[in-house]
């Protein structure tokens, strides 16, 4: 009930509410359709397979509700850039103003400056926000599904394609993988933190892959911190890596992931 999940739900209502107040539904529809700077997310990931590389997701993040704030000297523009020069095939930037200390800037200038597809790294309860992530040049959304119902989620895919986004389906155990697995984007991501309680276990992967079909893209999320982690998804097969923290607590957060993937 008291879960930081249902917590974060009430807020992002609140915050949709209001944003419809100050931009009208039907023209935060036409930016987000208006905008034709396109970047393909899950071609980039592939790219890096096709070439024996990992697929790897960089974060940009501040702060989260269970580490407080990672890293003070924040400056999405320049990590992002740093991300780039090192190697990574997409980025993931955090727009959640409350909990994670985002800003829809922090997206729009790390995107600017690289040519990286971004990934709007936020809770989606409703469309609206879709039309918001496309207006700000994402080129992929996330979506939770242990929030969201399935007939949700298929109704969020179908926009984001529509827009030209990628989706990123979430899920942290089998039931909501049946869920993930009835949509059509090639990538899930199993995401190793459990939001509703912190508890982080690299298992949380290592036990969902085997009812992954080959034809998806599996994400293993959260947690990577050591190249001991890295190997271990390696050694089964996962190969796309959504990382934060291990990058963002370093002075360059670039040659932080450089050394954990290719050190
Ligand atoms: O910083 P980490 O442990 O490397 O984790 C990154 C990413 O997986 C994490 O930020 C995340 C995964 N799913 C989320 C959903 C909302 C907010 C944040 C997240």
């Amino acid at each position: 009930m008291s879960d930081i999940l249902k917590k974060i739900w009430a807020t992002k209502h609140d915050e949709v509410a209001a944003a419809r107040k100050a931009i009208p539904f039907a023209e935060i529809r036409a930016q987000a359709e208006a905008n034709a700077d396109r970047r393909d997310f899950v071609a980039a990931l592939r790219a890096k397979h096709a070439a024996d590389q990992p697929g790897i997701i960089a974060e940009i993040k501040k702060a989260s509700p269970s580490k407080g704030v990672i890293r003070a000297d924040f400056q999405p523009a320049e990590h992002a850039a740093d991300y780039a020069d090192n190697g990574a095939a997409c980025l993931s930037v955090l727009t959640d103003r409350n909990y994670f200390q985002g800003h829809e800037d922090y997206l729009k200038a790390a995107r600017a400056a690289c040519t990286l597809p971004a990934l709007r790294k936020d809770f989606m309860v409703d469309e609206y926000q879709l039309f918001e992530a496309r207006a700000w040049s994402a080129d992929c959304i996330l979506l939770i599904a242990a929030e969201l119902s399935l007939p949700q989620m298929k109704d969020f895919e179908a926009i984001a394609h529509a827009l030209g986004m990628s989706v990123l389906v979430e899920v942290h155990n089998g039931e909501e993988l049946d869920a993930a697995l009835e949509l059509t984007t090639p990538l899930v991501g199993i995401n190793n933190r459990n939001l509703r309680t912190f508890e982080v276990s690299l298992d949380t992967t290592l036990g969902l892959l085997q009812n992954i079909p080959s034809d998806r893209i599996v994400v293993t999320e959260s947690g990577i911190l050591a190249t001991t982690d890295v190997s271990l998804m390696q050694q089964n097969n996962v190969n796309t890596f959504l990382v934060g923290e291990a990058f963002m607590r370093q002075p360059s957060p670039g040659k932080a992931l450089h050394s954990l993937f290719f050190g």
